[in-house]
Formats: C-alpha cells, sequence, structure tokens
C-alpha cells in the first residue's frame, strides 16, 4: 500500500496548495453536506468527528453519508472519549462493513480523565483492531503551536512513536494538525519535524471562513494562539468583532513559504467550524 493509492495526489508535487484537500463535518453536518456535495470534488477526505453529545449511530450514519455522496470517510476516533473495547471495536467493524473505510483519525481528546480503557492514541493503534478490519491508513495530531499539557519534546517523541507503530502494522501514517490562524508556526514545525527525520505527509488545518467570534469562541476552547498580533496577520482586528474572516492570507502565506525540499510532502485539511458550503465555496473561489 502507498500513499499514491490512498490519494492520488500525495505522491504528486503540486503548484496548487489547494489541490486534494480535506475536509471535517460533525456528525450534525449530514444536511449540509448533501446540500455541498456538488460543490466538491469526487473521493474528497472528509473526517466526521468524535464530538460528546453526538451518539454513536449519528457518527456512524454521518460516515456511511461521506461514503455514499461519492468521498473517503475518514472517521474520527477520541481514545479518551472511548467508553470500552467494545464499543470502539463494534464502530470499526460497522464502519469498515458498512461504508469501506480505510482510514481512520486517532486523537486523544480533552477529556482530562479518560471515560474508558484508553488513555492516548497509541493505546488505541495498539490493540491490533485497525489493521484487522482493513484500516490502511491512520492520521494522528499535529501540534504546531504544542498543547497544554504535553512538552514540545515530548509531543516528538509520541508522534514518532505512533508512526513507528503505524508502519509496523502495514498501516500509513498521515499527520493532521490542530487548525492555526499563523503561518509562520506551522512552516517552522514543519521544518522541524523534517529535519528530525519524521517524512510523513502533513496536512496543515485550516478554519474555513466564519463569524469572528466564533472563530475566536473555537480558538479559545481548542488552546489555539488568537493574540491580537495573530489575528491582524490573518486579517481580523480585535476591535471590532462583528463579520467574518476567511483564510486568504494564512493560505497565500502558506503557499509563499512552503518549499518542497524544506517542508515535504504537505496539504491542507479545512476545519469548517459548521460552516461547510461557505468553506467549499472558498476553496472552489481560490483553487486554480
Ligand atoms: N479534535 C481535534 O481535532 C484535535 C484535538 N487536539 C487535542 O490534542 C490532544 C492530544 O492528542 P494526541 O496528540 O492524539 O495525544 P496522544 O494520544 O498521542 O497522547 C500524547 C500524550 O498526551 C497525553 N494527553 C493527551 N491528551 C490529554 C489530555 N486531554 N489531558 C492530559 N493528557 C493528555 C497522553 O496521555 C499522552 O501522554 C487531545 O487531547 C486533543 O484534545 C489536537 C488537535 C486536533
Ligand atoms: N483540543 C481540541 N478539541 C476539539 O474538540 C477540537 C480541536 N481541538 N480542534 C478542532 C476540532 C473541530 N471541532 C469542532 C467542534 C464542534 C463543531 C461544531 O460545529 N459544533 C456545532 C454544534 C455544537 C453543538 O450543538 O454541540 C456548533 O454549532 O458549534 C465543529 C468542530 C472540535 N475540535
Amino acid at each position: 500500500m502507498s500513499y499514491a493509492e490512498i490519494h492520488p495526489n500525495w505522491e504528486t508535487l503540486s503548484d496548487d496548495l489547494l489541490d486534494g484537500y480535506s475536509l471535517e463535518i460533525t456528525a450534525k453536518d449530514v444536511p449540509a453536506l448533501r446540500e455541498a456535495a456538488p460543490m466538491i470534488a469526487p473521493q474528497t477526505p472528509i473526517a466526521v468527528t468524535f464530538l460528546p453529545g453526538e451518539e454513536m449511530s449519528a457518527r456512524i450514519a454521518a460516515v456511511k453519508a461521506v461514503r455514499e455522496l461519492g468521498f473517503e470517510p475518514m472517521p474520527h476516533v477520541s481514545a479518551r472519549r472511548l467508553t470500552s473495547v467494545d464499543v470502539f471495536e463494534n464502530m470499526i467493524k460497522q464502519v469498515t462493513a458498512e461504508s469501506g473505510v480505510k482510514r481512520l483519525f486517532v486523537i486523544a481528546g480533552d477529556p482530562p480523565t479518560p471515560e474508558g480503557p484508553f488513555e492516548d492514541s497509541l493505546q488505541v493503534i495498539k490493540t491490533g483492531v485497525l489493521e484487522q478490519n482493513g484500516i490502511k491508513a491512520i492520521g494522528i495530531a499535529g501540534h504546531p503551536e504544542g498543547h497544554p499539557n504535553v512538552s514540545k519534546e515530548d509531543l516528538w517523541v509520541w508522534m514518532e512513536n505512533k508512526i513507528a507503530e503505524i508502519r509496523q502494522r502495514d498501516m500509513l501514517p498521515i499527520i493532521v494538525t490542530q487548525f492555526g490562524f499563523s503561518a509562520e508556526p506551522f512552516l517552522e514545525w514543519l521544518e522541524e519535524m523534517r529535519a528530525r527525520g519524521i517524512d510523513s505527509p502533513v496536512r496543515i488545518g485550516v478554519p474555513g471562513p466564519a463569524g469572528i467570534k466564533r472563530l475566536l469562541g473555537f480558538a479559545a476552547r481548542c488552546g489555539v494562539g488568537a493574540s491580537a498580533s495573530v489575528m491582524a496577520k490573518y486579517g481580523v482586528s480585535l476591535t471590532n468583532l462583528i463579520g467574518s474572516a476567511g483564510p486568504n492570507k494564512l493560505v497565500g502565506t502558506l503557499k509563499d513559504g512552503l518549499d518542497y525540499e524544506k517542508h515535504g510532502r504537505v496539504r491542507l485539511h479545512f476545519y469548517p467550524f459548521g460552516g461547510l458550503s461557505k468553506t467549499v465555496e472558498w476553496i472552489n473561489e481560490h483553487h486554480g
């Protein structure tokens, strides 16, 4: 199995950073996805979040809808939110059998105390359940701005250990980062990653166009830097929170700063924050 087989765009170096983008939806976004589907390229990878307050059946139905609409589903699994091994196994069995899921994104998740047997992503990967059910690629989190509970050095070690475990199980690792508003931390982090010899493909997390208050709310909730100077560069003044903002400047700066030799294989992952149609319209407007 090669990256080319799971996504044709990884192996070809493209001038267009928007080529081969991926999206993220929540279980509640299925009606929005149906509406936006004609505007989205077939086979686009679409992640389905694993948030509190969602029923497992709703997540699984969303995964099915992604497949039926002609896209590549990438369900999230939040290790710390899994209440039992059975819940996890049943989910994986169902999404692979019903929706031909080949990729999964495994994340620790925000609960300070695990709600079940899994404390971190590595434990989920180590169960063997993923490859046994035909999963071919595993997404893991990238933290370009660090993590409130884990040191920078530990984050690299965790990343290296997860990648080694995924490869040992004959699956392909893909790194999907937390969203950010500032290009520089992404570029520096990518450079450090490649200097450490981590060559896995990376998806940089980019916010879709959304209301400014909403963006700041998500930033606060997810521990993402949104200082006045960062937001000014993004195109937002904190003295006027009315209106919305898109990632025009961020994507422009990333495009100018990215260098294949230095940063390796990079694509974008869009977080629409409830505004799927707006995000896809923005992508189509800016896609060369
Ligand atoms: N849902 C999403 O899209 C995203 C979520 N995140 C956050 O990133 C965090 C780290 O996830 P991974 O990189 O998958 O970690 P991981 O599963 O590789 O774990 C790395 C280390 O961090 C510790 N850890 C992880 N989450 C913790 C928490 N909430 N509280 C205390 N210790 C924690 C683990 O016990 C382990 O020692 C998650 O907690 C998640 O909330 C980050 C990016 C995107
Ligand atoms: N640390 C961390 N935790 C997360 O949960 C998280 C991140 N980072 N990074 C980004 C993703 C994206 N996330 C989300 C979460 C909620 C919606 C959302 O659309 N929520 C709806 C419904 C809320 C509800 O009714 O429960 C909303 O209208 O806000 C979207 C993306 C959560 N994510």
